[in-house]
């Protein structure tokens, strides 16, 4: 019988790193290494554990990440697989981008990379919402781009969190009005667009759930077309993904953000009107989800060839609309 595969979660006590080893506890297909709490630290000790496991997941801060790729890749032929959650490596060329969506070849990709980075949680929505218009040639590589959003506190890791639980930060607040929100990259880069879109994020006081939103004056489009045709061309882009799907624009124009949340689903909307020439496109998920530990488990079950449950093991969405 094959060896079961053994993965370490550098990491793994912060707000990414304990949502993969929810999911992936139970899995018989996979064997978990950890490392000693007081030497988690450590960079001998890491560079240890690496030497004995097919993959690492890094759930670390930017330059701890660094730092640990940097490790591992001292290991030479006796690295193991990485894959990086954080914002470090996802427009580096030697990396490939964990966006299984991404086109019909990213999963052989991601499954044939030693090193794949995890995507940002909001680019993963306006990601896979924008690029197939401009490969379809619907929108214009330099189309002016605006995407709106709002995350739940969590997906500001551990220090937010405990902002939030000590009531010490705001109910609802915009950010990133600087625009040079550190998602810009990723999210101009993998839709594919030659202008830099305006991306106006915000974090309220709930835990978890996500939507980014794109509005769109559809005269301003290289073909002219209705919100009913984007529709169809989403739903026949995403047709049999498993994660991803196209669902009608109901609820009397309202969305909120938690429905999917313990899940790796991600749902699309095209709010619309033909006569007034507009749509707003939305797209929904779970920030600790598609947007970030359900998307490392499906990589993760790419990268080793192995059934994963990208979801959590007792996913409790809740009421929508
Ligand atoms: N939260 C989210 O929604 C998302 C987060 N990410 C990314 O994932 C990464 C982790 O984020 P998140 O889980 O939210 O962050 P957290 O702050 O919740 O957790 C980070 C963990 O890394 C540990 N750590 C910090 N420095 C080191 C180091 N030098 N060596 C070893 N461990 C270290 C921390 O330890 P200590 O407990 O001591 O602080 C903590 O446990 C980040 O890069 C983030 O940007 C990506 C997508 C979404
Ligand atoms: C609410 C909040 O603060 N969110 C984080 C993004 C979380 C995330 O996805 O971080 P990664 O880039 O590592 O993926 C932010 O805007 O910086």
């Amino acid at each position: 019988m094959a060896k079961t595969p053994t993965v370490f979660i550098d990491g793994e006590a912060g707000t990414t790193g304990l949502q993969i080893r929810e999911r992936l506890a139970a899995n018989p297909h996979v064997a978990l290494r950890s490392i000693a709490a007081d030497r988690r630290k450590d960079p001998g000790a890491r560079r240890e554990l690496m030497e004995e496991v097919d993959l690492v997941i890094l759930c670390l801060p930017d330059d701890a990440a660094k730092e640990s790729a940097e490790l591992a890749a001292s290991l030479g032929a006796r690295a193991p697989k990485l894959l990086d959650a954080s914002t470090a490596h996802r427009v580096d060329p030697d990396w490939v981008y964990g966006l299984a969506e991404l086109t019909p070849d990213q999963p052989a990709a991601i499954a044939a990379a030693q090193r794949v980075s995890n995507p940002g949680c909001y680019p993963t929505g306006a990601i896979l919402m924008l690029r197939p218009l401009v490969e379809a040639g619907i929108m214009a590589a330099d189309h002016p781009v605006t995407v709106n959003a709002v995350s739940g506190y969590t997906g500001g890791g551990k220090s937010m969190v405990a902002a939030y639980e000590a009531r010490t930060a705001p109910d609802f607040e915009m950010y990133g009005l600087g625009l040079h929100h550190k998602h810009l990259p990723e999210l101009q880069a993998y839709s594919l667009l030659t202008r830099r879109p305006i991306f106006v994020p915000a974090v309220a006081d709930y835990a978890q759930g996500m939507l980014d939103a794109i509005p769109l004056h559809l005269d301003t489009l290289q073909r002219k077309v209705s919100p009913a045709e984007i529709e169809t061309l989403l739903r026949e882009r995403y047709a049999g993904s498993e994660y991803v799907r196209v669902v009608p624009a109901e609820g009397n124009g309202k969305i909120e953000p938690q429905a999917l949340n313990g899940t790796n689903a991600l749902e699309i909307r095209v709010y619309g009107d033909a006569a007034l020439g507009q749509a707003v496109l939305v797209a929904r998920f779970d920030n600790l989800g598609k947007g970030a530990s359900g998307a490392a488990v499906q990589n993760l079950g790419l990268m080793l060839g192995i059934p994963v449950n990208a979801d959590l093991p007792i996913a409790a969405p809740r009421a929508a609309e």
